[in-house]
């Protein structure tokens, strides 16, 4: 047990890309947590998937012994933390573990939209700050630009700032000083009742679910019994302990220190991030430590099997994928369209991506997934008010009173030269302008209020190619809105293909059903006979197009010939056909899901 003036308990916030998990991974190194030859590229990225997509997904802890240079030896416990908007609830908690934070901030680009959302989010927890100007080993890096920047906009004495290289080690051992020197101790009573914040969680199949705790108050043993304020559930202490990198036990944690425990719970909703973790008899006579909120699924979509006869293992799969997200929201859901599936509920589109990527690689599902949607709140005429998320599900117009929409307050940074292409794109994706300020001469920060609607709809890929890729985003739920919206079907030779309805804004649907259809007729393959395709609006079609018939049978040139290649051709047939579903007697392949997605796209 280490005394609370010999620990500190940190995190690094950064933009992503900016270097957070490349400065961990020195500090690991130059405190002998790990060596450079177990040092993978990416230590605390340990998902194979997070390596893939570069981004740090579930937030982690690791405690590392510096010697510093007043001789003295201090616990430092690094809090990684989620960098992707979709998981801000997660992040706010680890940074509620913590005391104070690095902020990281590459010095080729500057402050970008995720930088100052955790700036924020860092401010809210109260926490002290060390700036760290990163990648000054670039030709291209303006160390003292950047310097600038940061006081500027975020008020910190630019002699603050530490310059650093965290590819080439350059700064490690300032930032390791000004964290005992910046970052104070953590503070608690020892001799209280066990509080203890859970800032992350993850089921193992041998011991349960594990939980990444920050004592704040008190101790905790194995073998003693812990309660969860929010979850109101109680387990045991099978395991306590730290990570070093790896689990290491030791059998106690005290107050100040962060670590984990291993519970025996077979479900992470039973002890959630966010919750407060006590000893049974202290229930009701302490306060809990943060307000708990339980993550609210933002994005939906359903998700459906190729082949019907995979319906119970994407159940199972689901059911699996839930023991370690408590955010994954689902329930079974019926198409006319594509048969029996799920409506799953996601934070944001990211975490859809994710889930979806799971289903087929971990689980070797072939799944087809609908355009994401939102869940829209619909007054009746009647004054009964409903939610929702799936499109084919809106009563028809004239039971309608209103309708509202969730929007989202977004904020982009970027060069003033996109200033203009950005206000176009915002404006017809109904975004409604609030402020533009100067960052330096030549950079800006925009803020609207957008439509979630609009903003999962490829808007990020739009603003990134419209501006080079130099524009960053950020945004965070802002409340509902009313709006004038209706819903577009699609009917394909005649059958209305209830997946492929999409709830859009009334002035907006006679040029997207157009697009939409258009889309479609390139996607959908030609068959035996002519296909029309048509966009409504309840009974009247907006737009209309026609998949020609078929002329030739790909087997007739194959007639009499060689039997190795009809094969052949009839296996690639069936290889193509795999991400195609029959409704009615039409073949519709998966991208005509996702045409919504790409409609700005040209191809
Ligand atoms: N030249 C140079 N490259 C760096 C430096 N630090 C990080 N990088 C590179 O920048 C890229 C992003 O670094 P990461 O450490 O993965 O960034 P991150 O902020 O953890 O990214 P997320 O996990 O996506 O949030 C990688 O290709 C790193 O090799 C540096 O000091 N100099």
């Amino acid at each position: 047990m280490t005394d609370l003036a010999h620990i500190r308990n940190f995190c690094i916030i950064a933009h992503i890309d900016h270097g957070k998990s490349t400065l961990a991974d020195r500090l690991l190194e130059f405190t002998g947590t790990v060596s450079k030859r177990e040092l993978m590229q990416q230590t605390l990225d340990q998902m194979e998937l997070e390596r893939e997509k570069g981004i740090t997904i579930k937030a982690q802890a690791v405690r590392m012994r510096y010697k510093a240079l007043n001789g003295e030896e201090y616990e430092l416990n690094l809090i990684d933390t989620p960098g992707h908007v979709d998981f801000t609830y997660e992040v706010s908690r680890s940074l509620a573990a913590c005391e104070g934070a690095l902020l990281v901030v590459d010095s080729t680009q500057g402050i970008e939209a995720q930088t100052l959302a955790n700036l924020y989010l860092a401010l809210e927890a109260n926490l002290d700050l060390i700036p760290v100007i990163n990648k000054i080993d670039l030709p291209s890096a303006e160390p003292e630009r950047v310097r600038q920047e940061v006081e500027d906009v975020i008020g910190i004495p630019k002699e603050d700032c530490i310059l650093a290289s965290a590819k080439e080690g350059i700064g490690t051992q300032d930032i390791l000083e000004a964290i005992i020197k910046n970052i104070p101790p953590p503070k608690g009573d020892l001799n209280a009742p066990l509080r203890a914040l859970v800032f992350d969680s993850h089921y193992d199949a041998y011991k349960g679910v594990i939980a990444y705790l920050r004592v704040m108050d008190g101790s905790l043993k194995v073998n003693e019994r812990i309660a969860l304020i929010a979850s109101e559930s109680s387990a045991e202490i099978l395991e306590a302990g730290y990570f070093h990198p790896k689990m290491t036990s030791v059998g106690e944690l005290t107050t100040g220190e962060v670590g984990y425990i291993a519970t025996g719970f077979k479900n992470v909703k039973d002890c959630r991030v966010g919750d407060t973790v006590t000893v049974p008899s202290a229930l009701g006579t302490i306060q809990p430590l943060a307000g708990y909120e339980p993550a609210k699924p933002m994005v939906f979509a359903g998700i459906y099997p190729v082949d019907s006869n995979d319906y119970p293992e994407l159940r199972e799969a689901l059911d699996r994928l839930k023991l370690n997200d408590a955010a994954l929201f689902y329930e079974p859901e019926t198409s006319n369209a594509l048969g029996f599936g799920f409506r799953c509920g996601f934070l944001g589109l990211l975490h859809m991506e994710i889930i979806q990527e799971r289903l087929e690689r971990e689980y070797n599902l072939d799944i087809l997934a609908t355009a994401p949607s939102v869940a829209y709140h619909v007054t009746k005429m009647g004054g009964e008010v409903i939610e929702v998320d799936n499109p084919s599900e809106m009563p028809s117009f004239g039971e309608i009173e209103k309708i509202e929409e969730p929007t989202m307050d977004i904020s982009i940074f970027t060069p003033s030269r996109y200033i203009g292409t950005i206000m176009d794109l915002v404006t017809t994706r109904r975004g409604i302008y609030k402020d533009l300020k100067y960052i330096e001469a030549e950079r800006v920060l925009l803020t609207y209020t957008m439509p979630l609607a609009e903003l999962i709809i490829d808007f990020y890929d739009q603003l990134k190619s419209r501006t080079q890729g130099y524009a960053s985003l950020d945004y965070s739920f802002a409340g509902y809105l009313e709006a004038d919206l209706v819903k577009l079907d699609i009917l394909v030779n005649a059958f209305p293909v209830d997946a492929l309805s999409l709830i859009m804004h009334k002035d907006n649907a006679y040029y997207q059903g157009r697009a939409l259809v258009e889309k479609l007729q390139k996607l959908i393959p030609r068959q035996m006979f002519e296909v029309p395709i048509q966009a409504a609006i309840g009974s009247r079609v907006v737009a209309r197009e026609t998949v020609r018939a078929m002329r030739k049978d790909v087997l007739a040139k194959c007639y009499g010939g060689d039997i190795s290649r009809k094969r052949k051709l009839l296996e690639k047939q069936k290889e193509g056909k795999k991400r195609m579903k029959m409704v009615g007697s039409v073949e519709i392949p998966q991208e005509a899901f996702m045409a919504i997605l790409s409609l700005g796209d040209n191809n």
